[in-house]
């Protein structure tokens, strides 16, 4: 039997900002026991204090108060560092370019913190994510985010029916700019907080510079396709394909810009190619791993639906070939510019969110 939202506890994750602020509130009228925990995945010790967790916190206590609500911190540094981060490094030592946000979703939110919520009594793990979830024929969906401009599913799209069977998601409804009234309606302490943006651990600060600090960096040579020597880089994990800006070299040839188009991780050589339409940065299909499907329901080896390669990106036409070891190759409708290894293939059927997978490898097949 469905237990009435005073008898149903709900933790929500906290992070200072104006969404999980919103989405506290809403839990809080809708007459849920709700409890307020802010994490704290950083050591600030080690850093020159960029980090803004401490700020973040008094934020986190100042909204928890006024919507009346208890609160508290945990720290999930180890775990943080141990499964996000050593996981970040090693991607970009392999020439890749991680998703740091899904990974955290998967590894940190939606496990390390909800078994600590539930050990906590909770029934649900609440988020301020742009997102929904429901049941349907059984099974629990992901849907997207009603504000098709925040959906946040690119960075959901690994969590399957347990995690999805505890999570709420009580701003997936609303609009950005609906929610900030609400927030400012309700004078939040967050309600003309700025977003964060970027990879969190990072937050502002320089990301060549940040990354110097855990990887050594190996310069090379950037090499034209056709292996002319065009300039130097400063070592290849700095460079993610498709990128414009940074290479530092001129015009030259036809007068456009250079493009990042591969790199050769054996050789330390950074490919680029002129002309941002330039055919080497297209490709017209991918293979990818560790595909998490949402349904647990058998899928046909081969069907069509929707797929983005990057957060925001409008929806592209795909055919899925599920292969085997939990791999798939996707064939797109269209060339698809600048696939980047190592960065999330998230597939949608509609409003619904089917799951996702690593990019592994791009294709060039006719
Ligand atoms: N440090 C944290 N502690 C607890 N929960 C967090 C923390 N960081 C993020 N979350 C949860 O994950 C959700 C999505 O995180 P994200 O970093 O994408 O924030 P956001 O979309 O900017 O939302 P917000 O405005 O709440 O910061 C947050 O709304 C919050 O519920």
């Amino acid at each position: 039997m469905k237990k009435e939202p005073k008898d149903t506890r709900v933790v929500i994750g906290m992070s200072g900002g104006v969404d999980s602020s919103v989405a506290a509130l809403l839990l809080k009228e809708q007459g849920y026991d709700v409890v307020g925990i802010f994490m704290k995945n950083w050591d600030e010790t080690d850093d020159l204090g960029y980090c803004t967790s401490a700020e973040d916190y008094e934020d986190v206590r100042r909204v928890c108060d006024q919507i009346d609500i208890p609160y508290y911190s945990v720290n999930f540094e180890k775990e943080y560092w141990d499964k996000v981060f050593t996981y970040f490094l090693d991607e970009y030592k392999n020439g890749r370019t991680p998703n740091p946000d899904v990974m955290c979703n998967k590894e940190i939110k939606f496990k390390a913190f909800l078994e600590h919520a539930l050990k906590l009594g909770a029934d649900y793990l609440a988020t301020g994510h742009y997102a929904q979830v429901d049941f349907n024929d059984g099974e629990y969906r992901l849907l997207r985010g009603a504000d098709s401009n925040k959906d946040q599913t690119y960075f959901l799209n690994q969590l399957n029916q347990y995690q999805l069977s505890k999570a709420m998601f009580p701003i997936g409804h609303l609009q950005k700019k609906d929610l900030r009234q609400i927030a400012k309606d309700r004078g939040l302490a967050t309600a003309t907080k700025k977003d964060s943006t970027g990879i969190c651990f990072i937050g502002e600060r320089n990301f060549k510079e940040f990354l110097s600090n855990y990887l050594p960096a190996q310069p090379g040579e950037i090499r034209s396709l056709e292996g002319e020597i065009k300039g130097k880089h400063d070592g290849l994990m700095y460079y993610t394909l498709g990128q414009r800006k940074g290479l530092g070299i001129g015009g030259a040839g036809t007068g456009e810009p250079w493009f990042v188009v591969s790199k050769d991780l054996e050789k330390n050589i950074l490919y680029v190619t002129q002309g941002e339409n330039h055919p080497s940065l297209y490709s017209s299909g991918l293979i990818a791993t560790d595909i998490q499907w949402v349904s647990e329901k058998q899928k046909p080896s081969v069907f069509k639906c929707t797929a983005k390669f990057r957060y925001r990106q409008a929806d592209q036409g795909v055919t899925v070939h599920i292969e085997k070891d939990n791999t798939c190759k996707v064939l797109f409708d269209k060339p698809q510019k600048a696939i980047t290894p190592g960065q999330a293939v998230v597939f949608y059927d509609g409003a619904v969110c089917l799951g996702g997978a690593t990019i592994d490898k791009v294709l060039n097949e006719d």
